[in-house]
């Protein structure tokens, strides 16, 4: 199968475990969010996909090889773009991705041209046989990105990709990701960067030592979302007629607002009708996602408090 799949992927340190359980699928064309706070399992987790660790338990095929069989076909297959650059200071732009080429044994005068493009797109071009020691933190972060991609990879792990990068550059990196998605190849992006994998991710799991969430984002934003009225007058005198409700919604009012918490979207025309009968005249009525950080947060939260009290 294309893409990734995942199931029961598990690994232990010692007495300790990274991660355990973790099952999941990502499709071809598909950018999806790998969250979860520091030593929630992330790297460790992409490590074993990428072939550099072996799992305790579980398996996962990442464009159909195996990660427990066939690390030497995955590694072909995958671009691991990682915290560090990882890049040699002594060499030049031109000899650390030249020195990649021949580790995936590449024909250079082939793999050449695709690096220069892609040099000359992220402003590197005319600064290939500088030393990389020489390079500004943001300048090694856009040519570790090349030799992430110079082998032409299926499927994409990309850990703070953007990190130390200037807004423009940062824009050049989002809009590379999205064309990479688009060609029918796997992102997985890593991020603390929450706005920034609002932007790229279609599905997200957030993790912390096992999976807590596995959900489109769209989907995670919606659950627990609110509705939006606006109102003639003050909306603090309609707060009492709400309570009257089945569901009896909480809610937030300030001036002609009224903020009203929804356990599903299905609520909101019964809170509308009832703030009519209570005599509103509703000016607009508008559901409101949360920002994925609240979802994220709760989700943390919930994740420890269970934790707790797990024996
Ligand atoms: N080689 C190792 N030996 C022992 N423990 C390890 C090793 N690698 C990771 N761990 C432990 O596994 C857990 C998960 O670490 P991991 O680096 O995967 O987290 P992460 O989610 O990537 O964190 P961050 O957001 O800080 O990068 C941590 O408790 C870490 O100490």
């Amino acid at each position: 199968m294309s893409g990734i799949s995942v199931q029961g992927l598990a690994k232990r340190f010692g007495s300790r475990t990274a991660v355990e359980g973790l099952s999941f699928d990502v499709r071809p064309g598909e950018v999806f969010g790998l969250l979860g706070p520091n030593g929630a399992g992330k790297t460790t987790t992409v490590r074993m996909l990428t072939g550099l660790l072996q799992p305790s338990e579980g398996e996962a095929h990442v464009w159909g090889h195996s990660v427990r069989t066939q690390g030497e076909a995955l590694r072909r297959t995958v671009g691991l773009l990682t915290e560090q650059p990882g890049l040699y200071e002594r060499l030049s732009a031109r000899d650390n991705l030249r020195f990649f080429m021949k580790l995936h044994e590449l024909d250079e005068r082939q793999a050449w041209p695709r690096a220069q493009a892609w040099l000359e797109r992220f402003g590197l071009g005319g600064r290939e046989n500088e030393p990389c020691g020489s390079f500004s933190k943001g300048m090694r972060q856009k040519l570790a990105i090349v030799r992430t991609l110079v082998h032409e990879p299926q499927v994409i792990f990309l850990d703070e990709p953007t990190s130390g990068l200037d807004p423009e550059s940062a824009r050049t990196v989002r809009d590379a990701v999205a064309e990479l998605a688009a060609e029918g190849r796997t992102l997985v992006l890593c991020s603390h960067n929450l706005a920034e994998v609002e932007r790229l991710c279609t599905r997200v799991a957030v993790v912390k030592g096992r999976l807590l969430a596995l959900a489109p984002l769209q989907e995670l934003r919606r659950a627990g979302s609110s509705l939006e009225v606006s109102v003639e007058g003050e909306a603090s005198r309609f707060v009492p007629a709400l309570a009257t409700l089945p569901f009896a919604p909480s809610s937030l009012a300030e001036g002609g607002r009224l903020r009203v918490m929804l356990a599903d979207e299905s609520q909101a025309p019964d809170v509308v009708a009832c703030l009519v009968g209570a005599g509103a005249r509703v000016r607009g009525a508008v559901p409101a996602q949360r920002p994925l950080e609240e979802v994220y947060l709760e989700l943390i939260r919930e994740g420890r408090a269970e934790g707790r009290g797990a024996p």
